[in-house]
C-alpha cells in the first residue's frame, strides 16, 4: 500500500515524462521520437556553434569542463530528467528533418530554414547547459522526496518551450510537402518564436542560471545581492535581457492553455493602461477611447505590445503597478464582481479606530497601542518646510490618547484635557510639532467626547465604562471603537470615518452633550489650532500634507485610491505628515448572521451610526479567519479578494475579517504589518462582535498577504499575545529582500511578476530605508530566529511550481523543518502568481482553490496530523474534468504535500512515509 502511493507522488515532472502528442488534431502520424543515431546533421549546423545568438549582455561562457559538447540520450538517462533528454531528442530530430527537406526541396522564401537552422543551433547550445543543471538540481530539494526547486521549475519551462516547438515541428513536417502549405506562417512564426528567439532567450537565462548555481551551497535558496560580485552580476544582467519574446504572443506558454488566455488579456490590459497613463492628454473620455484603440492594436500586434510592456516594466514605478494592479478595485470591476460573485449574508467595511487594546494573556495583560500613522523621525509642515520629529513626540501623543479614551465621563474628560494641555506646554518641542499636536489633541478629545455621547444614547458601555467593570484594566482599557460603513458601490471610503464622526455626534450626542462640548471647547482653547472640517480633504495631495498630518481619524488605509477608471496618474505621493494615529479598516465577511454580531444600526438611523449587536437564532461560530489580501504591498483590498473571499465564507462557515492595511508606497513598512497586527488582536478582543467564540483562529494571506499572516503569528510570539491556532500562507513572499534564488529567475519571463515589477514592490515597501531593516522579521520572516520560528503555530504552506516566489515557500518550510515546527508544504503546478484571484477560470485553478480549502479546513476543525515526526506525502485528487477527446493535461497533476513535524525533533529523511490522505469533510473532492 504504502509503495504503491509512493509511486504516485511523483515530482513535477511533464506528462508521462515524455513530450505528448501534438494538441492539434491534425498531428501528424508518424512524429514518433527518432533515434539520435539515424539523425543527419544539417550541413550547417556545428554541434557547438560559437556564435552567441543576440547581442545579450551575459557573456555565454563556454561548454562545462566535466562535459561532452553532446548530450547523448544515456547520458540524460542516468539524471532524473531523462524526459527532456527525449524532448531534445525529438525537437532537435524534427528541426534537421525539416532542415534537410528545406534544403533539398527549397521553397519562394528561405526564411523557415533559417529559423530552422537557428533554432537547431540554439538547441545544441542549450541540452548541456540544461544537463549541466539537471545534474545537480537536486541538491536543492528541500527533501529527497519533495522534489520541487527554482532550478526544477526552469528545466520544466524549458521543456515546455521545447514542446510548443516541437508541435510546430511537427505540423510542418506534415505539411511541407503539401502543395497548399496554408499554415505556413502560422509554423513559421511559432518555429521563430519558440526556437530561435525562446531558445536563445534560454541560453542567456540558463547560463545566468547555472552561475548562480555555482555560487549557491547546497540546501540553500537564496543569495543576497549585495556584496556579492556574482549575485550582482546576474541581476544586472537579469535587468538588461531582452525579454520581448515572452510577453508578446506566447506570453505565459509554461502555464496551462487557459490561464495563457488569461495571461495575454492582462498584458495587453497592462500595454494600454501603460499608453493611456503616461499619456499627456487631458480629457477623460478621448483618453478612454484611445485606450481602447491601443488594446486592439495591441491585442492585433502583440510584438508592439511585448515592447510596449518590457519598457513599462524597466522604469520599476510604483505609481503606475498600483493603478494598474487597482483595476480590480475600480467601479467597473467591483460591479462586474457584485453580479458575479455569490452573495452572502454580511460583507460590510468597518474601521477600528486605533486606542490602546487590552488583551488578556494568561500571564496578566498586554496592552497594544494602535499602529502610528506616518513617519517617524521626519515631519512635513503644512507650511512646507521638512524638520525632525523629537522623540517625546509620540511617547506624548501615546500616552495622552490613552489618557483621553480613559475617561469615563465628561467631567473627567474635561480634566484629563486639562492634565494633558498643561503637560504639553511644558513638553520642550518644536512650534511645529506644537502646532501639529495641539490640532491632534483637540481631535482625540473631540472624539472622545462623542464616543462617551453615544454610548450613552445607545447604552453600550465606552471603553472606560467597560473598563469600570474590570477595575484591573481600568487604567489602560479603551475599547477599539467600531463603525459600520456603508455597502454602497463607489461610495468613497476615505472619509468615512470623519463624516462618522460629525454624523454620530450630530445624530447621537445630540443635546445632551451639547452643553459640555460647549463648555470643554470653551475650556481648551489652547487645543483649538486647525478644527477645519476634514471632510473634503484629499488624503495624498501635497498642498495638504500639514491638513493631514493633522487630522488623526482619517482613514489610515491610504493606498488604494483608483474608485473608477480615471486613468489618471495618482498624485506625487506626499504622505510624510506627522505621527498620528489611524482608523483601520476591516471587511467582515460571513455566511450568516451569528448571533452577538455588530451589525447595521436599524433603519432610518443615521447612515453611519454605531453598529447595533443583533441577536439571531444562529449561535457563534466557533472559528474565525483573520485574511490578509495580497497585492505586493501596493495594491488590491479585501474587496477585490472577494473573489475567493466570499466563496471561503460559504465554504467554511465563519466570520472572515480581512484587512485592509494601509498600502506602500504612501505607507511603508512596518505600517502594513502593524496594522495587520493590530487588526488581528483587536478581533481576538470583539470577537463576539465579530459572531465567533473564537475558538480557533486562523490567520491566511496570499501572496503579500502571506507574508503578513507569518509576519502577525511572529509578532504575536514576540509581544506574547493570543498567537493564531494556524497560519496559511499561499505563495507568500516571505524574504523581502534584494535576493536572488532559482526560482526568481522564473520572473525573467513571468506575466504578472516580472524582475522589474519585483523590484517595484520592494522599492515600494521598503523603500529607502536602513538596510538592518531586510532582516526583521515582521519583514521577512525567512530571517527570524531559529528560537522564534520554533515557537510558531502549524504552518500551511502553498507554493507554485512556475512561481518566482517558489523559494520563498521552500526556504521557509525548509527552516521550519530545521526547528522541527509543525508545518505543511505544497507545491502546485501549471498555474501563475495570484491563482486564487481566478479561481474560477480554469480547472488547474479551481483545484487549487479546492486544496487551499481542504487545507484551511484541516485547521479549522484541528485534524492536522498528529504523529510526529511526520513528513507525510500525498497527492491530492484533482476533481474530474472530461478530456474531450484530447490528451489529458497531466502536467500539472503532481501536488504533493508535505508535512514536517512539532516538537524538537530533528526530521530525518529515514522518517518518510506515505499515508493516504486524512479524510476530507464534503470538500467537494
Ligand atoms: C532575478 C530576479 C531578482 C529579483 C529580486 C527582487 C526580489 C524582491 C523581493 C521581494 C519584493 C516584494 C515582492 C512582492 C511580491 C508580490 C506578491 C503579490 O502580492 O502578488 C500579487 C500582485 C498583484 C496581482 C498580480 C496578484 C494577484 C491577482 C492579480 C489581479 C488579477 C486581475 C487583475 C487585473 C489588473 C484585472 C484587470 C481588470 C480590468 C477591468 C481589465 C490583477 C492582474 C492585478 C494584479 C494582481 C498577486
Amino acid at each position: 500500500m504504502l509503495q504503491e502511493e509512493e509511486e504516485e507522488v511523483l515530482p513535477l515532472s511533464p506528462e508521462g515524462h515524455e513530450l505528448p502528442a501534438p494538441e492539434s488534431s491534425s498531428a501528424p502520424a508518424d512524429a514518433k521520437p527518432l533515434s539520435p543515431s539515424v539523425l543527419p546533421l544539417p550541413p550547417t549546423a556545428s554541434r557547438m556553434p560559437g556564435a552567441a545568438p543576440e547581442a545579450t549582455p551575459p557573456p555565454r561562457s563556454q561548454a562545462p569542463k566535466s562535459l561532452p559538447s553532446t548530450v547523448g540520450v544515456q547520458d540524460w538517462a542516468a539524471t532524473e530528467h531523462a524526459w527532456l533528454g527525449r524532448a531534445f531528442i525529438l525537437v532537435n530530430s524534427g528541426c534537421i528533418d525539416n532542415i534537410n527537406h528545406f534544403t533539398q526541396h527549397p521553397i519562394r522564401t528561405n526564411k523557415i530554414c533559417h529559423a530552422l537552422k537557428a533554432t537547431h543551433s540554439e538547441l545544441v547550445e542549450l541540452e548541456p547547459r540544461c544537463y549541466r543543471l539537471a545534474a545537480v538540481v537536486s541538491d536543492y530539494d528541500i527533501h529527497p522526496e519533495f522534489k520541487h526547486n527554482g532550478f526544477r521549475s526552469i528545466l520544466l519551462s524549458v521543456w515546455k518551450c521545447l514542446r510548443q516547438l516541437q508541435e510546430a515541428l511537427a505540423r510542418c513536417a506534415q505539411e511541407r510537402s503539401s502543395y497548399f502549405f496554408l499554415s505556413f506562417d502560422a509554423v513559421y512564426e511559432q518555429i521563430e518564436d519558440f526556437g530561435a528567439r525562446m531558445l536563445s532567450k534560454f541560453n542567456v537565462l540558463l547560463e545566468l542560471t547555472l552561475e548562480l548555481q555555482a555560487i549557491l551551497p547546497a540546501r540553500e535558496q537564496f543569495v543576497t545581492i549585495e556584496g556579492n560580485a556574482t549575485a550582482e552580476h546576474i541581476f544586472r544582467c537579469g535587468q538588461s535581457v531582452d525579454v520581448t519574446c515572452f510577453y508578446g504572443a506566447r506570453a505565459g506558454f509554461h502555464y496551462e492553455s487557459g490561464i495563457q488566455h488569461l495571461m495575454k488579456a492582462i498584458l495587453t490590459a497592462m500595454a494600454s493602461f501603460s499608453d493611456a497613463y503616461h499619456s499627456t492628454e487631458d480629457n477623460q473620455f478621448v483618453k478612454g477611447l484611445s485606450s481602447a484603440w491601443s488594446a486592439v492594436k495591441y491585442a492585433l500586434d502583440p510584438e508592439v505590445k511585448a515592447q510596449r510592456l518590457v519598457e513599462q516594466m524597466r522604469r520599476r514605478n510604483p505609481a503606475f503597478v498600483k493603478s494598474f494592479w487597482n483595476l480590480t478595485d475600480s467601479t467597473l470591476a467591483r460591479n462586474m464582481s457584485k453580479i458575479a460573485l455569490p452573495s452572502i449574508a454580511v460583507n460590510r467595511v468597518l474601521f477600528i479606530i486605533g486606542s490602546n487594546l487590552v488583551h488578556d494573556i494568561p500571564d496578566g495583560r498586554l496592552i497594544i497601542s494602535p499602529p502610528i500613522v506616518g513617519r517617524l523621525g521626519e515631519c512635513r509642515h503644512r507650511h512646507g518646510e521638512t524638520q525632525p520629529i523629537s522623540p517625546d513626540y509620540a511617547s506624548f501623543l501615546r500616552r495622552a490618547y490613552h489618557e483621553l479614551f480613559a475617561a469615563m465621563d465628561p467631567h473627567e474628560l474635561h480634566q484629563v484635557g486639562q492634565r494633558v494641555r498643561e503637560r504639553l506646554r511644558r513638553l520642550p518641542i518644536s512650534p511645529a510639532e506644537r502646532e501639529a499636536l495641539e490640532s491632534t489633541l483637540y481631535q482625540m478629545f473631540e472624539l472622545a467626547k462623542r464616543q462617551q455621547a453615544a454610548a450613552t444614547i445607545s447604552g453600550a458601555p465606552t471603553s472606560a465604562q467597560t473598563a469600570s467593570t474590570q477595575p484591573a484594566a481600568r487604567q489602560d482599557d479603551t475599547v477599539g471603537e467600531l463603525v459600520q460603513e456603508e455597502s454602497v458601490l463607489n461610495h468613497d471610503v476615505t472619509n468615512e470615518l470623519d463624516r462618522r464622526d460629525t454624523d454620530a455626534a450630530a445624530s447621537q450626542a445630540g443635546a445632551a452633550s451639547d452643553a459640555t462640548a460647549k463648555a470643554d471647547a470653551d475650556d481648551l482653547p489652547a487645543l483649538v489650532l486647525d478644527s477645519r472640517d476634514v471632510e473634503d480633504m484629499p488624503e495624498t495631495s501635497p498642498d495638504e500634507v500639514g491638513d493631514v498630518a493633522v487630522s488623526i481619524f482619517t482613514k489610515a488605509h491610504v493606498g488604494s485610491r483608483v474608485p473608477s477608471v480615471s486613468f489618471k496618474p495618482p498624485e506625487e505621493s506626499a504622505f510624510q505628515g506627522i505621527p498620528r494615529f489611524g482608523a483601520i479598516q476591516v471587511r467582515l465577511l460571513c455566511a450568516k448572521k451569528y448571533t452577538g454580531q455588530a451589525t447595521p444600526s436599524k433603519k432610518g438611523a443615521a447612515k453611519h451610526a454605531i453598529p447595533v449587536v443583533e441577536d439571531t437564532n444562529i449561535a457563534p461560530a466557533k472559528g474565525l479567519l483573520v485574511h490578509f489580501h495580497g497585492g505586493g504591498f501596493l495594491s488590491n483590498s479585501s474587496k477585490s479578494h472577494e473573489v475567493y473571499l466570499r466563496n471561503w465564507a460559504r465554504d467554511l462557515d465563519v466570520p472572515i475579517l480581512s484587512v485592509d492595511y494601509s498600502l506602500a508606497p504612501e505607507a511603508q513598512f512596518p505600517r502594513a504589518a502593524e496594522e495587520c497586527f493590530y487588526a488581528y488582536v483587536w478581533a481576538l478582543e470583539h470577537a463576539s462582535l465579530l459572531g465567533t467564540t473564537a475558538d480557533r483562529v486562523l490567520v491566511a494571506g496570499d501572496s503579500a498577504g502571506g507574508n503578513l499572516a507569518v509576519s502577525v503569528a511572529l509578532r504575536c510570539l514576540v509581544e506574547g499575545a493570543r498567537a493564531p491556532d494556524a497560519i496559511y500562507a499561499f505563495y507568500p513572499v516571505l524574504n523581502v529582500k534584494l535576493a536572488l534564488s532559482s526560482s526568481r529567475m522564473l520572473a525573467s519571463f513571468d506575466c504578472l511578476l516580472s524582475q522589474g515589477v519585483l523590484e517595484t514592490c520592494l522599492i515600494g515597501y521598503v523603500g529607502k530605508q536602513d538596510k538592518s531593516v531586510q532582516d526583521n522579521p515582521f519583514l521577512s520572516p525567512f530571517r527570524a530566529t531559529d528560537s522564534l520560528l520554533a515557537r510558531i503555530p502549524v504552518t500551511y504552506l502553498v507554493g507554485l511550481a512556475m512561481d518566482p516566489l517558489l523559494d520563498d515557500t521552500l526556504a521557509f518550510a525548509s527552516r521550519l523543518k530545521a526547528v522541527g515546527a509543525r508545518h505543511c508544504v505544497s507545491v502546485l503546478g501549471d498555474i501563475p502568481h495570484g491563482c486564487l484571484n481566478f479561481k474560477d477560470l480554469t480547472r488547474q485553478t479551481k483545484a487549487a482553490y479546492q486544496h487551499c480549502l481542504s487545507l484551511l479546513r484541516e485547521g479549522l476543525e484541528d485534524t492536522a496530523p498528529a504523529e510526529k515526526p511526520e513528513w507525510r506525502t500525498y497527492r491530492k485528487p484533482l476533481p474530474p474534468q472530461p478530456t474531450r477527446g484530447r490528451t489529458a493535461d497531466r502536467s500539472a497533476e503532481p501536488t504533493m504535500v508535505l508535512h514536517g513535524g512539532g516538537g524538537n525533533t530533528h526530521v530525518g529523511s529515514n522518517s518518510i512515509h506515505t499515508v493516504a490522505p486524512p479524510p476530507q469533510p464534503s470538500s467537494g473532492k
